[in-house]
């Protein structure tokens, strides 16, 4: 069996938070162990996570809601790590397996692994192993691999969020808006040295203002001659949490969204007002009770904060 780490540690001595590396990369193609199969695949997912909702995201924007499967977990990340407790109508316990923890999932899968036991998790049900559990993989999984099943004439099917001509300039946004933003506001909520929460806290508010001058022109979209990207569906989990979770939870606070980046602001609104696959997978209870679910141990004292009223503000 492996041997249990900490959940609840998240920095090193260092005070630095280092997200681990994902250790299951596989992925779904005919012909594989994985085949793409309507109904034989499970993301399981909690809606508090960026890393899993941008899967989910992806899952509507490519119409699979009937071709892979969604068990949702509870909001609390306990030091057992995630549960399938059915605290909220969303949870769903686990369908497959029937275990309590995803961690149970993990072991099924491989006894020994001793790693973090994260969310999302793409599962296949038939031969009962993780295909993948890189959230940033499993995205570009879906744009295509179910295509063939999609009904013809679907507008997703052929539908990718990362056009070839576009895959340069949304991997270079990718790179630098994971660093500064979606990463950093862990880097900065999960240190724990003063003079390392600092240095994060003010990179993330770098990238930012660096987004904010981007879509100073008006813009919608990051890469406008993309359309909705990539790029679009990686930073919006982490913009659409900010105010509600990062600000006060990760002490995000040199300003917010809402009154601090007019650009972003409006960005943000479109992509969740106009987009069903983003606000019907924005879960404002589960993201807000996140901040009680990470700071057991610290002075949340087991309170969800009230605001901001309201969630988000109309166009
Ligand atoms: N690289 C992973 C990161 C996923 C991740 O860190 N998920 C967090 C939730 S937001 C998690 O499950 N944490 C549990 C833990 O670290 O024990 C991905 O993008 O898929």
């Amino acid at each position: 069996m492996a041997k249990d780490h900490s959940v609840t540690q998240h920095a090193g001595s260092d005070g630095q938070f280092r997200r681990q590396e994902s250790t299951f990369r596989s992925t779904i193609a005919p012909g594989t162990e994985h085949p793409p199969e309507k109904g034989r695949y499970i993301l399981y997912v909690a809606l508090i996570c960026p890393w899993a909702c941008r899967t989910l995201h992806v899952r509507a924007l490519k119409q699979l809601e009937d071709i892979i499967d969604v068990a949702v977990l509870d909001w609390q990340l306990t030091e057992k790590g995630w549960t399938f407790n059915r605290r909220t109508k969303e949870a769903t316990g686990d369908p497959v397996l029937g275990k309590q923890l995803i961690r149970e999932i993990y072991h099924h899968d491989d006894p020994d692994y001793s790693l973090r036991y994260t969310v999302p998790v793409l599962f296949d049900k038939k031969t009962e192993k993780i295909v993948n559990n890189e959230s940033s993989e499993i995205i570009r999984i879906l744009y295509t691999a179910f295509d063939e099943l999609l009904p013809d004439g679907s507008p997703a099917k052929g539908k990718t969020y990362l056009p070839a001509e576009h895959a340069a300039e949304i991997d270079e946004l990718n790179g630098w808006i994971y660093d500064k933003i979606n990463n950093g506001v862990y880097k900065t909520g999960f240190a724990t040295k003063q003079e390392v929460y600092e240095a994060h806290v003010q990179n993330v508010f770098d990238g930012l203002d660096r987004v904010e001058s981007i879509l100073s022109d008006g813009r919608q979209y990051l890469v406008p001659g993309a359309g909705l990207s990539e790029a679009d569906i990686r930073i919006y989990p982490t913009l659409i949490r900010f105010d509600a979770a990062y600000y006060v939870l990760f002490k995000c606070n040199i300003r917010s969204i809402r009154d601090g980046y007019p650009h972003i602001h409006r960005y943000l609104r479109n992509l969740y007002w106009n987009y069903p696959a983003f606000s019907d997978w924005t879960n404002f209870e589960h993201i807000k009770k996140c901040i009680q679910g990470y700071s057991s141990a610290g002075a949340a004292n087991g309170i969800v904060p009230h605001g901001p009223v309201p969630s988000i503000l109309p166009l």
